[in-house]
């Protein structure tokens, strides 16, 4: 699986943590879209470079960081064919593939520690979306984006 990770300076330090953990699993690619420096940046710009690598269909799914994973999931939810989930625990995580099939995990690097995060991350990237209701309502979500 194709993985498409940003985050902005406030999330530099977890976004290292979180590829360490998706180097656990052999199957997956991760493309590093950055920041790379401390330098401030603006995370709505982090947002859409991640989720055009999605809507793109060059990568599957994607993990945006920003200080609070606040800002950058409010962007990300912008861009049509995205759903974004902020997630500061792993029932969460697991909630957001079983029913929303997120293709987005957001995260704060102000606010998760690492070992948190990195059982977000792998019960973020190992469940699958269970269909059925929750197809219905997911495709609901997706028809707001034209109204
Ligand atoms: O968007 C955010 C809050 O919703 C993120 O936490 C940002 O990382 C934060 O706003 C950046 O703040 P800074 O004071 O410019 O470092």
């Amino acid at each position: 699986m194709k993985i498409v990770i940003g985050c902005d300076h406030g999330a530099l330090a977890l976004k290292e943590e979180v590829k360490k953990v998706l180097a656990e699993y052999p199957d997956v690619e991760v493309n590093d879209v950055g920041t790379y420096t401390e330098d401030s940046v603006d995370y709505p710009d982090i947002a859409e470079k991640v989720c055009k690598e999605i809507t793109s269909g060059r990568s599957e799914r994607g993990i945006v960081l920003c200080g609070t994973g606040i800002g950058i999931s409010i962007a990300a939810n912008k861009i049509h064919g995205i759903r974004a989930a902020l997630c500061n625990d792993v029932y969460s995580a697991i909630m957001s593939r079983q029913h929303n099939n997120a293709n987005v995990l957001a995260m704060g690097g102000r606010v998760t520690g690492f070992g948190p995060a990195g059982e977000i991350v792998r019960a973020w990237l190992t469940t699958d979306f269970e269909g059925g209701r929750h197809e219905r309502r997911v495709n609901k979500i997706m028809a707001l984006e034209g109204k």
